[in-house]
């Protein structure tokens, strides 16, 4: 297993992180455990700010709060003076409780609700990514009704499409998210917008996907979006005052990936900046929003394994006490990962075996294929880069409780979330009097 950040196998030859042993982590939280190594989020989030610092343009790195949300990363994400990009009534809430200043909130998604828009209208938040025609209009009715204006940028489908060693470009972008470029939408939306009394159009937003390697992509968006810009400048003098390129940047889950650092990435989208806007009188705004590339590295989930399972001349299954609960990205995305025995971690590699979740569905395997020491019941196994899209897309099936996340730095635990009880399970259920134990019934007449 590569080991990220503040990684490293300590004399006692265990898996240590942020200076804390994970054994001594296992035993005092118990498993699964998210482990989250604050120096290494801090460092990703500098390295995106010096690297825009140096092109001497305008900008702001927002951290996407969808790949990680909890109160405590939302201290962080304020300390380092970032933006947060919400996208949901959830999200807004845990920023507002961690006292993130609402003035660098700014709220993304495809159907946000009325209810939504006047919580984030209310709170005061930088900006709306507006996403489509209908919530144009509730911007607009919404902040009439209240005498504010919104402000907001348009979320445009460039056409431009990036998966993880390859771009397409599409002819008409077919997606649920924002305006579509091809046909004119964004235009007539960014028309529509400047026009409306109750909203400030500042610019626009593109997205091209997640856990890119490809840089060319973000070079031939950017150019995408100086065309839309233009025309909106030439046609209706509309100033793009704000370029928010999304977010995407890749990351090394394992051994085949070969992210470029924050830099890379940053310089590639201000030089095509300069380049494509520099017909304008000023250039825009650069934002950018990445989350798997702040978060995703600074997770390590510890799982203790249970039963052992070899199917003779087939293969050997190894359980551990979480799964498709907590890391929903192999079942989903057939995402791979890289692991290694956190209580073992100098031996050597005896043997292959395949790690399965313990839920009720052959589609719960983490890793399929992986070499470790002969494994044994009560080993602690470590998951790399699960920081992102994984305590924030975990769930209960099978009436599993989400694990604990604990954030370890200069050889100090936090625990920033419990582990959810058997009892948090149970809480919001409810027994119709009709279906209650006659016992109970006689009780609850007294
Ligand atoms: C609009 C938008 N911004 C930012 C992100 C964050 O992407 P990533 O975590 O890949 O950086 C996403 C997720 O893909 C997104 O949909
Ligand atoms: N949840 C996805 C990424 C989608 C991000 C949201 N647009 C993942 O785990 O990789």
């Amino acid at each position: 297993m590569f080991l990220h950040g503040t990684s490293r196998i300590n004399n006692q030859g265990h898996l240590e992180v942020g200076g804390c042993d994970t054994v001594e982590l296992a035993q005092k939280y118990g498993t699964p455990l998210y482990i989250v190594d604050e120096q290494l989020i801090r460092q990703r989030m500098r390295e995106f700010v010096r690297a825009f610092e140096k092109t001497g343009l305008s900008f702001q790195v927002g951290y996407a709060s969808k790949a990680f949300s909890t109160m405590a990363m939302c201290r962080i994400v304020d300390e380092e003076g970032l933006l947060l990009d919400v996208v949901s009534e959830g999200e807004l809430y845990t920023a507002l409780a961690a006292d993130f200043p609402a003035e660098r909130i700014y709220f993304h998604g495809n159907n946000k609700s009325p209810m939504e828009i006047e919580l984030a209208l209310d709170a005061g938040i930088r900006l709306f990514v507006a996403d489509n025609f209908v919530e144009l209009e509730m911007l607009q009715s919404l902040a009439l009704e209240k005498g504010k204006k919104a402000s907001v940028i348009l979320r445009v489908s460039p056409g431009v499409e990036a998966h993880t060693h390859a771009y397409i470009q599409t002819g008409q972008e077919d997606s649920k998210f924002g305006f579509d470029l091809v046909s004119g939408q964004a235009k007539q939306a960014a028309l529509l917008a400047h026009q409306a009394s109750h909203l400030e159009l500042e610019g626009f937003h593109c997205h091209i996907g997640s856990q890119i390697f490809e840089t060319e992509a973000f070079q031939l968006a950017v150019e995408k979006m100086a065309g839309l810009s233009t025309e909106c400048y030439r046609q209706y003098g509309i100033e793009t005052r704000i370029l928010n390129m999304g977010g995407g940047f890749g990351i090394r889950y394992e051994a085949a990936d070969t992210p470029k650092p924050p830099e890379h990435y940053v310089q590639i989208i201000a030089s095509a900046v300069t380049r494509a806007f520099a017909h304008f009188p000023r250039y825009p705004e650069i934002w950018i929003e990445p989350g798997r590339s702040i978060v995703g590295e600074a997770g390590t989930t510890l799982y203790t394994i249970g039963t052992v399972k070899e199917v003779p001349g087939v293969r050997k299954y190894v359980a551990v006490d979480g799964g498709m609960t907590d890391n929903l990205r192999p079942a989903l995305y057939n995402a791979k990962y890289e692991a290694m025995l956190a209580n073992r971690a100098k031996e050597e590699a005896g043997e292959t075996v395949s790690i399965a979740g313990k839920c009720c569905e052959s589609g719960d395997m983490l890793i399929w294929d992986i070499r470790l020491p002969e494994v044994r019941q009560g080993d602690l196994l470590a998951v790399s880069c699960t920081g992102a899209y994984n305590y924030s897309m975990a769930n209960n099936y099978n009436r599993i409780p989400r694990p604990a996340v604990v954030f370890v730095q200069n050889g100090k635990a936090d625990l920033v979330v419990e582990r959810e009880t058997l009892q948090d399970l149970i809480s919001h259920d409810r027994i119709p009097s009709r279906l209650k134990k006659k016992s109970e019934q006689i009780h609850s007449i007294k």
